[in-house]
């Protein structure tokens, strides 16, 4: 276990808004903080002025730690109060055989010790859950990195490429890697938007819209999938393949050529599905995740690259609680929402904006949006709420920095109700060959 005692900790209390300067903390919480679960990248071949992080997958086996009763959800902390971290020790000293579900959210189970090269037990980072938000929140001096999964999942190596010396802080579910960064308990996110194979990851647009981060960089990760199994299992045995939805899509063809007679399951992170087969001794079952997870968990690669793309690659959004500021010496990305109500022929109007000024889109999405209201304030600050049928989002290749950008956004707000900027961030050029890359 990695612990940190941060010079100055704060607590939830001691995070107030001011319309001027954004969050100010201004009151130090006297608690000690201990954050667990922390993974290092001590390399990575980011850009890393991109800035950025990755959320990763939660695992919800059958039920989620949301709503756990507070002795419960203590367990499954990754930043724990001391006096939490404590109580934790003893509730794992008695807490024998965990059931699958408990054991895979929490990670009570002490008998699962991962697997590392030297054969020694490991600490590993354990997911938040949204009860952990509750907690003080701490600053270290490491940019410290949310995400979706738990270690091992494609999100974590995104975090890592896009922040090299980041403290990756694993998250039980998308929401709560957003809502670390909202309480400062977290400095970034990295949320999975977009794979080559299976297209938009929409959840996550949605949450870019619920909540109030920015978008400040972007990373492409080439997604190089393998299929685990406990050592000693035969593909022969397996009557079950688990993943994220995402990775089983991504492999469909390659499993159904391997003539594997075998169920697909979905679960919500990768490396959560091996962890669970590590955890419940599962021989029959095999999970879609990377040769880092393998390690991880102790399983067997029984297959290698099984993606049905040798170019698999996943773009990652990172999100921070301030937007950056654009330039004009390096090619920008801008990432917009907007939605319109009446009249006709909207969306080509929006579109020609960017069209005359030679301004290129790279993403258009549309999301029905019709329960949700979003609230619209007017020039006097009333506000009112506006249910729209569709939100668009748009990426296009320019900075707000760019008057044609400017000019653009300006024109698209005229035929628009609602105009969002989401974010306007460096764009990854990094170079990717498929047959070289290898990132998980
Ligand atoms: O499950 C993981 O490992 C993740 O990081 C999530 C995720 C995704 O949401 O698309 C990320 C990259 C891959 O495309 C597969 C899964």
């Amino acid at each position: 276990m990695k612990s940190l005692t941060p010079s100055s900790p704060m607590d939830l209390k001691s995070i107030t808004r001011t319309p001027a300067l954004g969050w100010t903390h201004n009151r130090v919480s006297p608690a000690r903080l201990i954050v667990r679960c922390v993974s290092r990248y001590d390399s990575a071949n980011v850009d890393s002025s991109s800035g950025g992080a990755t959320a990763m997958t939660g695992h919800n086996f059958g039920a989620g730690n949301v709503g756990r009763a507070r002795h419960e959800w203590q367990s499954a902390c990754a930043i724990l109060a001391s006096k939490v971290v404590s109580q934790q020790q003893d509730t794992e000293k008695s807490s024998g055989g965990a059931d699958g579900i408990s054991a895979v959210n929490g990670h009570p189970t002490l008998d699962l010790v991962p697997v590392n090269k030297s054969n020694s037990p490991a600490p590993l980072p354990k997911p938040l859950s949204i009860a952990d938000l509750s907690p003080a929140p701490m600053h270290g001096s490491q940019l410290r990195v949310a995400y979706q999964g738990v270690p091992g999942a494609y999100s974590e190596a995104a975090a890592g490429k896009a922040y090299p010396n980041c403290e990756a802080i694993p998250c039980d579910q998308f929401e709560v890697a957003f809502q670390a960064v909202e309480l400062w308990i977290a400095d970034r996110a990295v949320l999975p938007v977009e794979n080559s194979l299976g297209g938009s990851i929409h959840r996550n647009y949605d949450l870019l819209l619920r909540h109030r981060l920015h978008i400040v960089g972007e990373v492409q990760l080439p997604v190089h999938h393998c299929l685990l199994a406990l050592p000693g299992v035969r593909k022969e045995y397996l009557t079950r393949v688990i993943s994220h939805p995402q990775a089983l899509s991504q492999c469909e063809h390659t499993l159904t050529k391997m003539g594997l007679n075998v169920v697909r399951e979905a679960v919500d992170d990768t490396a959560g599905a091996a962890e669970y087969i590590a955890v419940n001794n599962l021989r029959d079952t095999a999970a879609i995740a990377s040769a880092r997870a393998a390690e991880l968990y102790g399983l067997q690669i029984l297959a290698d690259g099984i993606q049905d793309d040798s170019g698999n690659v996943t773009r990652f959004v990172m999100l921070a609680r301030e937007p950056i500021i654009p330039r004009t010496d390096r090619p920008f990305k801008t990432s917009i929402v907007f939605a319109h109500d009446k009249g006709t022929s909207v969306l080509f109007k929006v579109l020609s904006a960017f069209a005359f000024r030679n301004i290129s889109l790279t993403k258009i999405e549309s999301r029905p949006h019709r329960n949700r209201p979003i609230r619209l304030v007017d020039d006097a600050n009333v506000g009112t709420a506006k249910h729209f049928e569709y939100m668009f989002y748009i990426d296009f290749e320019a900075s707000m920095a760019e008057p044609r950008a400017q000019n653009a956004l300006a024109e698209v707000q005229e035929f628009t109700s609602f105009l969002r900027v989401l974010g306007s961030y460096p764009m990854d050029m990094t170079p990717w060959n498929p047959s070289s890359s290898r990132e998980d």
